[in-house]
């Protein structure tokens, strides 16, 4: 690569680690329903293909009558959409950010999450300014693993290749569907074991994603 590509990064789970907040919104809102909540580790099992696959995962975990779903989709994006307390940014991603975008790299975000606590979160972590692109859940029709979203962020940064960097299922195979190379951050929130996901790389640590990305561009 002569020119530094873009590179576009999922969100939850491989920026942020989010799980805490989706965990407690979800809580709160079984809670108000008199439903039993359901463990950290277990929501974030479930975490990676949007809000409504979400609930469709605690709805069946739980045995809620799918005929509240809605009003309980309702009750949680009232909570989740400026939930910001209990999250935090993965040790060495501001560092990471700010080495990219000095070696000329665009920088993007392809998230399942719904744009309106994206934007909040972004904002809240001063990761926003350095985002030339946010395709988020709602965005469009589909959500990844659909290649769509992905598609449709280096379409407007006119660009129809680059990296993508993420930590799950769905990120992987949007990835190959795209194609485009694929960069699985280990440290997220897949339930499938590394070696069955599709990736040209694989990292625990955001400190090594400079070096791993300079690699590439000159093999
Ligand atoms: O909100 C989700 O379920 C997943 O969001 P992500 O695509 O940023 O991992
Ligand atoms: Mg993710």
């Amino acid at each position: 690569m002569q020119h530094p590509c873009p590179i576009i990064f999922d969100l939850d789970g491989t920026l942020i680690d989010s799980a805490p907040d989706i965990h407690a919104c979800v809580n709160a809102v079984l809670r108000e329903n008199g439903i039993v909540p359901l463990s950290l580790q277990r929501v974030r099992s479930f975490i990676g293909g949007g809000v409504e696959l979400l609930w469709t995962r605690i709805i069946a975990a739980t045995g809620i009558d799918p005929v509240h779903r809605a009003a309980l989709i309702a009750a949680f994006m009232a909570r989740y959409h400026d939930a910001t307390a209990l999250t935090r940014v993965f040790p060495h991603v501001h560092e990471a950010m700010g080495q990219l975008v000095d070696a000329g790299h665009r920088l993007g975000i392809c998230t399942n999450k719904p744009m309106g606590p994206t934007r909040v979160i972004l904002d809240h972590f001063g990761i926003d300014h350095l985002m030339s692109v946010v395709i988020a859940g709602d965005s469009l029709p589909q959500k990844k693993p659909h290649p769509a979203p992905l598609i449709a962020a280096f379409d407007q940064l006119g660009k129809a290749c680059g990296l993508f960097v993420g930590d799950s299922e769905y990120d992987a195979h949007c990835a190959a569907a795209v194609p485009v190379p694929f960069l699985l951050f280990s440290g997220g929130y897949r339930t499938t074991a590394v070696s069955e996901l599709p990736h040209l790389a694989t990292f625990d640590d955001f400190q090594r994603l400079p070096g791993l990305v300079a690699d590439m561009a000159v093999a």
